[in-house]
């Protein structure tokens, strides 16, 4: 009875506000679930909230789940919401910061950008064994993986992007807190309509002035990049506020997303046994006698991370605006300035293009070009750091595969929303090999 009237309600209330969805038909939720109540309120039939993506996966709303309409959008030029400086770039500055980004992410880039993320990744594995002292163990218990992951890809980044000398152990303070956490309170709280506290605005505009600080000026990397653009005149000169942007968007979404693919991929291998023994075997076949591994085709492990990359899609939406003057010349049904919005999880779960898609089947994965990773996103604004992340994905698994037998005593991954979807803690235990 209740849940009846409550959606006699929602449905008036649907019909009397018609938000932002232009002409289209279909039921209009009271909160966007990106707004305060739609995040404070938990996701329930009535309510999107945060895990909206993840527990309606299978409901496309207003929301597209098409791959193919999901072109059509996003090879536009319109206006988007989401972008490289998320502060401030439209269409045309957004253009002039891919551009001066996409010089850091050609593959010849540093002598070969991605022999640097393989190298930096394998020095970091074993730095990382040493300090949380895995060089004397062969079993140990990690309580959640994600400790280990985020603080790896996070120094990743900082490292091959930014030029910073950060090892393991010393992780870099930003205004009096860890370079991580810095980063997850500005993420996460500075875009709430409240006047933020003090130590946030900190981490935000002390994050660019650190990296500045401390990045060697001999190196061209991410950040040398932009600097130089920050110095210069012309048509792709940066602000310092860009900068600051940037900086802080490139080491978000240069770790944040990876991280999390990461601990779901532990977590599948450990729990689908034959399918980690059939990964080793790949290893093992490539590896010298020393156990050294390079760069190379790695198509398995590859595959592993991209079938987790799809059953959990980190970048939950992607969201584009018409524009605002004439809707793309009235080519399209929308009102001008209509939203539309890719519902990235549900196109990874759509049957049309993904058979079967709760099911973890790594094989779709093999042979896939570069431009079917959808969960890269597609067009113009698709990942800029997609190599960068299959690189470091594919070195740490490796790296971890030889060295340790991963196991899980249950499926514990599920859908769990903060800042970007993952898969929530995952304890998992390795032994040595
Ligand atoms: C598993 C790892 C990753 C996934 C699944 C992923 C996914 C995505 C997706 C779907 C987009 C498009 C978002 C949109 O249009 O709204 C995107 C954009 C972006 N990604 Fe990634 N990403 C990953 C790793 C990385 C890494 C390692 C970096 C940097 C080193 C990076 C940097 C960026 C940047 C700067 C953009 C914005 C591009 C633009 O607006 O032109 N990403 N990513």
């Amino acid at each position: 009875m209740l849940s009846n009237t409550t959606t006699l309600l929602l449905l008036s209330f649907s019909h009397i506000v018609k938000l932002e969805l232009g002409k289209l038909p279909g039921l209009r939720s009271i909160f966007s679930p990106a707004s305060l109540f739609g995040t404070l309120i938990p996701t329930y039939f009535w309510n999107p909230g945060l895990s909206w993506q993840w527990q309606w996966r299978n409901q496309a709303a207003i929301y597209t789940i098409s791959l193919d309409v999901a072109r059509q959008f996003l090879f536009l030029k319109g206006q988007f919401d989401w972008r490289i400086d998320s502060d401030h770039a439209n269409g045309a500055e957004w253009s002039r910061h891919r551009r001066i980004l996409s010089l850091a992410f050609t593959p010849e880039t540093f002598g070969g950008l991605n022999a640097l993320v393989w190298e930096e990744t394998t020095t970091l594995y074993h730095q990382m064994l040493q300090a949380e002292g895995w060089t004397r163990e062969s079993d140990i218990m990690i309580s959640a993986i994600d400790r280990i992951t985020t603080k790896f890809a996070l120094i990743l980044i900082a490292r091959c992007g930014f030029g910073q000398p950060i090892s393991w152990d010393t992780p870099p303070q930003i205004s009096g807190m860890p370079l991580g956490e810095a980063l997850v309170i500005v993420s996460g709280m500075y875009r709430l309509p409240i006047k933020r506290l003090h130590d946030i605005e900190m981490a935000y505009t002390s994050l660019a002035a650190f990296m500045k600080e401390n990045s060697d000026p001999q190196r061209k990397d991410v950040f040398r990049l932009m600097i130089r653009a920050s110095e210069g005149e012309g048509k792709l000169h940066m602000t310092d506020d860009e900068l600051a942007g940037n900086t802080f968007l490139m080491l978000f979404a240069g770790h944040e997303t990876t991280a999390k693919t990461l601990d779901a991929v532990i977590g599948f291998l450990a729990w689908y046994e034959d399918v980690q023994e059939e990964v080793y075997q790949e290893i093992k076949k490539v590896m010298s006698e020393e156990g050294k591994l390079t760069c190379g085709e790695l198509i398995k492990v590859q595959s592993c991370f991209l079938e987790v990359a799809r059953l959990f899609q980190t970048t939950e939406t992607v969201v584009l605006k018409t524009d605002e003057e004439d809707g793309h010349g009235g080519q399209v049904i929308l009102e001008p300035g209509t939203r539309v919005a890719v519902d990235v999880v549900g196109l990874h779960y759509n049957p049309k293009y993904f058979p079967n898609p709760e099911e973890f089947r790594p094989s779709r994965w093999c042979g896939m070009s570069e431009s079917g990773m959808t969960m890269f996103s597609v067009g113009p604004r698709s990942c800029i750091g997609r190599r960068f992340a299959l690189t470091e994905g594919v070195a740490f698994l490796s790296n971890l595969l030889r060295d340790w037998k991963l196991h899980i005593r249950a499926r514990v991954m599920r859908g769990v929303t903060a800042m970007t979807l993952g898969v929530g803690e995952v304890p998992v235990r390795l032994t040595r090999r």
